[in-house]
């Protein structure tokens, strides 16, 4: 495969959109090696306990450290080859970004640790920094009751880079956010009929003018970017001038 991925939660039914569509056929056609965990198999307690409350106090609970030493160690023994990114979803974690996920869809192996509650005891993560390399991702400035969700976005955005899962490979290219685009928004976009409720399709799309088409598309790109995500738009660097950009 070109990607093994290993995700450890206590909702394990929750990832089963990760069997549907896009990723569902990925594992299918054997470009996705997924496995889903129950980190509840590395309890030994009758009540099968994965948390208890904070030191320090504080409310909430915090995610126990063994059961999770345990489930890393028995999906990435000492001395697997390759090793294994651990990817941990958290608001407190780095931005998600497409660039991220061109970054982890080279990886040959993803672990995913579905944190709950007020998170993972952090020793959790220091304990695997000394054997992998441990990644903690934040798909947003928000917070949800646990990773999973997180890890149904990463898996999304990261499998339908890789080769053979999407069927037009040129569509990745011309997409909000691709590198090829310089990381811009992709502006609107039209199809069949050409009126529809009196709304027009631009006339330049009908033209025949590739080069008016793209040239046009630029500028609404730069457009849409501009007024939706200022922060995006690239500035000009001196000696670069405008090249490209125009
Ligand atoms: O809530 C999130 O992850 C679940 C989580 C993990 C650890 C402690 C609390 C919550 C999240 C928000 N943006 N990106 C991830």
């Amino acid at each position: 495969p070109a990607l093994r991925a290993d995700v450890v939660t206590i909702f394990p039914d929750y990832l089963a959109p990760l069997r549907l569509s896009l990723i569902g056929r990925a594992a299918q056609t054997g470009i996705l090696d997924l496995a889903v965990h129950d980190l509840r198999e590395w309890t030994h307690d009758r009540h099968r306990t994965v948390d208890d409350t904070p030191y320090g106090g504080g409310a909430g609970m915090v995610m126990r450290p063994e059961p999770w030493g345990e489930a890393l160690g028995a999906l990435v023994p000492p001395g697997t080859t390759p090793v294994p990114r651990l990817v941990v979803p958290t608001p407190a974690g780095r931005r998600f970004t497409q660039a991220v996920a061109v970054e982890l869809a080279a990886e040959p192996h993803l672990v995913f640790a579905c944190g709950r509650y007020e998170g993972i005891d952090a020793r959790v993560a220091a304990d695997a920094a000394t054997r992998m390399r441990v990644d903690e991702i934040s798909i947003g400035d928000y917070v949800l009751n646990g990773g999973e969700a997180a890890v149904l976005v990463v898996l999304e955005a990261v499998v339908r880079l890789l080769p053979g899962v999407v069927g037009n490979p040129e569509s990745l290219t011309e997409e909000s956010h691709a590198a090829e685009h310089d990381g811009l928004l992709e502006g609107p976009v039209y199809t069949k009929p050409p009126v529809w409720r009196g709304h027009e399709v631009p006339p330049v799309l009908l033209s025949g003018d590739h080069g008016a088409i793209g040239r046009w598309r630029r500028e609404q790109a730069l457009e849409r970017t501009a007024r939706v995500r200022p922060d995006l738009v690239p500035v000009p660097v001196a000696g670069r001038g405008l090249d490209g950009l125009t």
